[in-house]
């Protein structure tokens, strides 16, 4: 991983232990919607597609009066959008680590699928910002995780290539986005995974943000 220049980082279950607050807002859009509450459990097995696709699972297995997907979503937007960091923390070693990385000259950039703005706000108040030159998000972009294009498009525009990145991710759709794009991916096994975790794909799989530092170094 030496020479790799440019390291994107997913956000929710690799940087950030984000599962608290989603599963609040999650239940505050059920609780308007007078539906029954989910498990915590239940709610990390829907994160890692973008916030609409966690409403339309949450909907899905908390069934109720028919509602629209738009009303779900500025329900649980409201929610999350007012305490995004109420119960979210930064996973150990993440702050350290980052900052031996970005001092050996490479780019960092967070590749979420959250929206833009949730994601520079909660950076910030976590006080992580500082430390990627790029924040590519949910809505940055015509598409997102896993088309590739998150990656591709992001290479293309810092003229590098494929050779010259590699993903740091929590989930099934960060190790499909890398490998559609051609890019290596570092599983982080602590993260939010759909499935048994030995089942994704991934050049190299550790259990402590910290261990990312010897592979660059
Ligand atoms: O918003 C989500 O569902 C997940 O976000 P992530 O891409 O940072 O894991
Ligand atoms: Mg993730």
């Amino acid at each position: 991983m030496t020479a790799k220049q440019l390291i994107l980082f997913d956000l929710d279950g690799t940087l950030i232990d984000s599962a608290g607050d989603l599963h609040d807002a999650v239940n505050r859009m059920l609780a308007a919607l007078d539906r029954a509450p989910l498990t915590l459990t239940q709610v990390i097995g829907m994160i890692g597609n973008g916030v609409p696709t966690l409403v339309k699972r949450a909907l899905a297995a908390s069934p109720g009066a028919p509602v629209e997907h738009e009303t779900a979503m500025i329900h649980f937007n409201r929610a999350y959008d007012a305490e995004p960091t109420r119960l979210t923390t930064v996973f150990p070693g993440v702050a350290t680590t980052l900052e031996l990385l970005a001092a050996t000259g490479r780019q960092l950039a967070v590749c979420t699928n959250k929206h833009e703005s949730s994601a520079r706000h909660i950076l910030g108040k976590l006080g992580l910002a500082q430390y990627f030159r790029h924040l590519i998000a949910g809505d940055s972009l015509p598409f997102r995780k896993p088309d590739p294009r998150v990656i591709t498009e992001t290479l293309s525009r810092l003229k590098l290539t494929t050779g010259d990145a590699v993903m740091v991710g929590d989930s099934e759709v960060d190790a499909a986005t890398a490998a559609a794009a051609g890019v290596d991916f570092i599983l982080m096994t602590y993260g939010y995974h759909h499935g048994p975790v030995e089942a994704i794909a991934a050049d190299h799989r550790l259990d402590r943000f910290a261990d990312l530092a010897p592979l660059f170094v």
